[in-house]
């Protein structure tokens, strides 16, 4: 397994270790056939990081998303988030976990169709036991006049921005965004990864996205390379690009 970290940032030990992934690994058994879907991988994620997960279809990146969302458990190692070991969470510290400490962030939104704008995020500040104030999220995801609106009367830009005031709202340690870009066009794409940057500067939050989308790296603090479910690199970068810079 090539395992290359790059640091170039060099404060990297200012910032205190939410996610440490410790030599993970997913094997899918289908009958006869196993998938070895994540090959003993570990990494470390800091406080506050912009977090890119780059890899093509079928590297492997929804599959560590999952082990990090509490929504699927390890075949062997550890993930531990602030020093505890989630992988040994009972089903309901898991729910906790996923209810109260993570907001997820879709391709395709998963908003309720039945509810207004302001009716989904709210939904979310119900269920969390943190959570922020709901109109003031709701302005700053540039949806003050839109708040009334079912998802079918947004754009997908908007119905987005609806998704990511509903994972802000309940005050996570972490927002999990599963290629949040994936269904828009590229000026739209852009303006929801300036969003999510803004959310990781503004609320402190730590934002880790996964795609397959290569130029969205230059815009990670950290990014982590994936192919045939190992991970081939991580890049620590003091640098990162404004999103309205990167093009694809
Ligand atoms: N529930 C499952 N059962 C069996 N195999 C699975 C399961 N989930 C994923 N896999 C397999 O594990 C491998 C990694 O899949 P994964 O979805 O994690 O990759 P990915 O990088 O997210 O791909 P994509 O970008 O296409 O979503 C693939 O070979 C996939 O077919």
């Amino acid at each position: 397994m090539v395992h290359v970290e790059k640091n170039f940032s060099g404060n990297e030990g200012k910032k205190d270790i939410l996610i440490q992934a410790k030599e993970i690994s997913k094997v899918y058994s289908m009958g006869e056939v196993e998938v070895h879907a994540l090959k003993k991988s570990s990494f470390d994620i800091r406080e506050g990081e912009f977090v890119v997960i780059l890899g093509p279809s079928g590297s492997g990146k929804s599959t560590l998303l999952n082990l990090l969302g509490g929504m699927d458990l390890p075949s062997h190692g550890e993930v531990l988030v602030k020093g505890e070991a989630i992988t040994h969470f009972s089903d309901r510290e898991l729910t906790g976990y996923r209810r109260n400490k993570v907001g997820f962030v879709f391709q395709f939104y998963n908003l309720m169709a039945n509810l207004t704008a302001r009716e989904n995020v709210e939904l979310a500040t119900e269920i969390g036991d943190t959570s922020l104030d709901l109109d003031e999220v709701i302005e700053k995801v540039g949806l003050k006049d839109r708040s009334s609106h079912f998802p079918s009367q947004l754009s997908g830009g908007e119905q987005q921005r609806v998704a990511i005031a509903r994972a802000v709202a309940k005050n996570p340690l972490l927002l999990l965004c599963d290629e949040p870009t994936g269904a828009l066009d590229f000026e739209t794409g852009v303006k929801i990864l300036a969003l999510l940057k803004e959310v990781n500067i503004t609320y402190g939050k730590t934002v880790i996205i996964i795609t397959h989308n290569m130029p969205v790296g230059a815009m990670g603090d950290r990014v982590i390379r994936m192919r045939s479910g190992e991970i081939t690199d991580i890049e620590c970068n003091a640098n990162p690009v404004d999103p309205e810079r990167i093009e694809w």
